[in-house]
This record gives structure tokens, C-alpha cells and sequence, in this order.
């Protein structure tokens, strides 16, 4: 198997009596396009904000390229090489759609502001909409934004949540190519609900359901597993 961009193991974050996660062992390979799927609730959103560090892990820990980040900060998760962007959209409304990639290129340290700006947008088709204001974009337009930042950053993984919510199947088809052009520089974790992108896209899956690890495996294997199968039907 390839190395291991990041390793957790025995994650947990209860809130309350409720176990949103609950001792999570996960492995995610350099290079890979990994999603995370589960029905409704199942942790997903929590589990990736424990990774990504917006949320404190309550016990376990997370290696990532080889050192523990578990207490970390997501700011220095950030500088390390984790981007990610979240269902509850990150940009500056009222600013450019240029000004919200270039402030993260700024951050990465380019020394070509404007060609890596643009270079950004393109990736993500946004191009020709530099000069429009965040704010107005369409929502799926606004995730693809987020993307264009997290992009900038030149992460070495980058986490999406749900990233093919409010696009139109003829940018589906952009998006996957998009994700696939990334990799194996970036390793890519998604947590996605559309089930044709995700067996489409995905070379690895981890089902997770009420906070603990229902399965995990390749596209073949998860679509195979009679308990991922109940999981869905019974939700
Ligand atoms: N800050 C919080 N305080 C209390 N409960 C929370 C908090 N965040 C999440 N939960 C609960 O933890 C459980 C897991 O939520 P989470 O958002 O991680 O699931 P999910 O798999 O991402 O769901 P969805 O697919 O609906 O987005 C849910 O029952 C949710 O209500």
C-alpha cells in the first residue's frame, strides 16, 4: 500500500451523550480521492472537522505526514498542508471573487499575484467571473470559490464537504475532472452524498454510521457490503 498522508486512531468527539464520533481508526493514503459517505448524522461533518482541527478531538490522535497534530490548531493544520472547505461557505461575500483567491495565494507566499490568482480561477472555471462580487455568485458557484482558495493553498491533502451540492450535473463532470487533475500532488478527502460521483470518483470509501466505522473499501467492495446496504435502506 502507499504511505500514509495521515493516520487517526481511536478518534472521538461525544457531544453530550451523543457519540458523533466514536473511536475511529482511518488511514488515508498519499494521492489518493477518499470519500467519506454515511446517511444523515452518521458523524461525517464532525469527523473531517476533527481532522481538519475546527473541532477538538476529545481522545485519540491524528499523525499527518509522519508527525502528531492531534492538539494543533487549524490555523497551524493550515501551514502544515491541510486546506478544506465546509458546507457553511467560507468567502467574503462583498469582495471580488479575484480578491478572495488572491488574499489566499498571498497567504501561500506567491511572488506572481495576479498570473497564480488567475491560474487558480481557471482551474475551477471561474475565470471570467474575477471581477463579479463573491456574494451574488450561484451557491455552487460560491463552493467552487472555496475550492479555488483551498487550491491556492497548495495543500498536500485538501477536504471537501460536500463539494457537488448546488452544481448542475453539466459542472459535476468539471468538478470530477478538477478533483482528478489534483491528485496524486494533493490527496483528496470529500464527504459527498451523490453516489454517482462518489463511485465514480472515489478509489477508496469509509462508511461511517452513528459515529463509528461501518466499512471501508474500494468502490466495488462498499456497493458489495450487505451491512453498508441495510445502513441506507434501514435510514
Ligand atoms: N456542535 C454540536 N453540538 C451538538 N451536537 C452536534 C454538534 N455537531 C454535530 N452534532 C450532532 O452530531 C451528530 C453527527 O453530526 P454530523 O454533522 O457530524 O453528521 P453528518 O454525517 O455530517 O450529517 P449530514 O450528512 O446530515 O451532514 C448529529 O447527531 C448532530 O446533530
Amino acid at each position: 500500500m502507499a504511505a500514509m498522508i495521515l493516520s487517526a486512531r481511536g478518534l472521538t468527539r461525544h457531544f453530550g451523550g451523543l457519540k458523533a464520533v466514536d473511536g475511529v481508526d482511518f488511514d488515508l493514503a498519499q494521492g489518493e480521492i477518499h470519500a467519506i459517505i454515511g446517511p444523515n448524522g452518521a458523524g461525517k461533518t464532525t469527523f473531517v472537522s476533527l481532522l481538519s482541527g475546527r473541532i477538538p478531538v476529545q481522545s485519540g490522535s491524528i499523525t499527518f505526514n509522519g508527525q502528531d497534530i492531534t492538539r494543533l490548531p487549524a490555523h497551524a493544520r493550515v501551514a502544515r498542508g491541510i486546506a478544506y472547505t465546509f458546507q457553511i461557505t467560507a468567502i467574503y461575500a462583498r469582495l471580488p471573487v479575484y480578491d478572495n483567491v488572491a488574499l489566499a495565494v498571498q497567504r501561500q507566499g506567491s511572488r506572481a499575484l495576479r498570473r497564480d490568482t488567475m491560474a487558480a480561477l481557471a482551474r475551477v472555471g471561474l475565470d471570467d467571473r474575477a471581477d463579479q462580487e463573491a456574494g451574488t455568485l450561484a451557491y455552487g458557484h460560491q463552493r467552487l470559490l472555496e475550492i479555488a482558495m483551498g487550491l491556492a493553498l497548495k495543500p498536500r491533502l485538501l477536504i471537501l464537504d460536500e463539494p457537488t451540492q448546488g452544481l448542475a450535473n453539466s459542472e459535476i463532470e468539471g468538478f470530477k475532472a478538477l478533483v482528478r487533475s489534483v491528485v496524486p500532488d494533493t490527496t483528496v478527502l470529500l464527504i459527498e452524498h451523490n453516489m454517482d460521483v462518489v463511485m465514480d470518483l472515489a478509489q477508496r470509501i469509509t462508511v461511517l454510521n452513528f459515529g463509528r466505522l461501518l466499512a471501508q473499501g474500494t468502490p466495488a467492495d462498499i456497493r458489495a457490503n450487505g451491512a453498508v446496504q441495510a445502513a441506507y435502506l434501514g435510514g
